[in-house]
């Protein structure tokens, strides 16, 4: 290679160098940034599970019995095989609407007003688009109510690992002794049917409106990285705000856990803000839907 030209191709690397820089400081800055959220004092009023209402204690009693492997491989095997609908992601979000979420303790208002509460809260943060469509989305998964899902105990709810010990970060973790797994000779050890720090790509969660719409958006739209799993993992309470199953993630996992980190404090004291006029929204945010999907998605 001749002189000047290393030259030049030396001055490119420094040049690509410093622009991932830049997006690395860039990305830096929009997790470490203080959200509006870091200024609030009463955040131990929401999650409260301890004085929560018999509905939601009767619910995660439900979904702890019977969220099993057998289960979780016959819900993958459902949502590959069975077709449900084509639709636009706004008429999606309207038609979430009728539901109630028997699992939350926080909020009773609709699921349109949970997700536009979610997305104005990271827009008013100044975070970038695809996040705030991130937020606007995270909960479609709650459709599977209306495509036949078993029960509520199916979709809605905090998230956690079949086919290993249960672990007692879960919120209610007792009630998991009437699950047949956790006396199964394999799926009650510590690593189950996985291998040690194997990464969360090859470990199964609890089927539940994370893993659907993950895996519904993940071929159908330009979302990027950072937002799927935002959306998969968002209700994976026990790894990402209590720290358990380190034994099962890798390094991958460690990077996308600030990205989740980021997303809950949205997801989860928007709630208390105030409520959302979505008609008038509506423009706004067809026009993200319009960057982000396609026109009509398979859902
Ligand atoms: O009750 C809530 C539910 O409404 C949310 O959509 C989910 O993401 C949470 O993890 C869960 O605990
Ligand atoms: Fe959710
Ligand atoms: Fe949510």
């Amino acid at each position: 290679m001749q002189a000047s030209s290393s030259h030049h191709v030396a001055s490119q690397l420094e040049e690509t160098s410093d622009a991932i820089d830049e997006v690395n400081i860039l990305r830096g800055r929009l997790w470490d940034d203080e959200s509006e959220f870091d200024k609030e004092k009463d955040k131990a009023a929401f999650r409260d599970y301890d004085s929560a209402c018999e509905r939601v204690k009767a619910f995660y009693k439900e979904q702890h019995e019977k969220q099993t492997v057998a289960f979780n491989i016959q819900a993958r095997v459902d949502f590959k095989t069975r077709k449900r609908a084509r639709m636009g992601v706004w008429e999606a979000i309207e038609l979430l609407n009728t539901l109630v979420d028997e699992s939350d303790p926080d909020t009773s208002l609709t699921q349109i007003e949970h997700l536009l509460q979610t997305a104005e809260a990271i827009r008013r943060d100044g975070k970038p688009e695809w996040m705030q469509i991130a937020g606007l989305v995270h909960d479609l998964g709650k459709l599977l109510l209306i495509f036949g899902s078993e029960g509520q105990w199916d979709v809605v709810g905090d998230t956690f690992v079949i086919g290993c010990q249960f672990s007692d970060k879960i919120i209610y973790a007792e009630t998991f002794e009437n699950n047949p797994d956790s006396k199964d000779a394999l799926y009650s050890t510590k690593y189950g049917i996985y291998k040690p720090n194997c990464g969360l790509d090859d470990v199964m969660l609890s089927w539940g409106h994370d893993e659907y719409l993950y895996n519904v958006f993940k071929d159908q739209s330009y979302l990027p990285a950072e937002a799927l799993a935002m959306i998969r993992y968002h209700s994976f309470y026990p790894w990402h705000r209590e720290g358990a199953y380190r034994h099962l993630t890798n390094e991958k996992d460690e990077e996308i856990l600030n990205a989740v980190k980021a997303f809950n404090p949205y997801d989860l004291y928007s709630k208390s803000d105030e409520r959302c006029d979505a008609e008038e929204l509506r423009p706004y945010y067809e026009s993200l839907i319009a960057k982000f999907f396609p026109p009509l998605i398979d859902w």
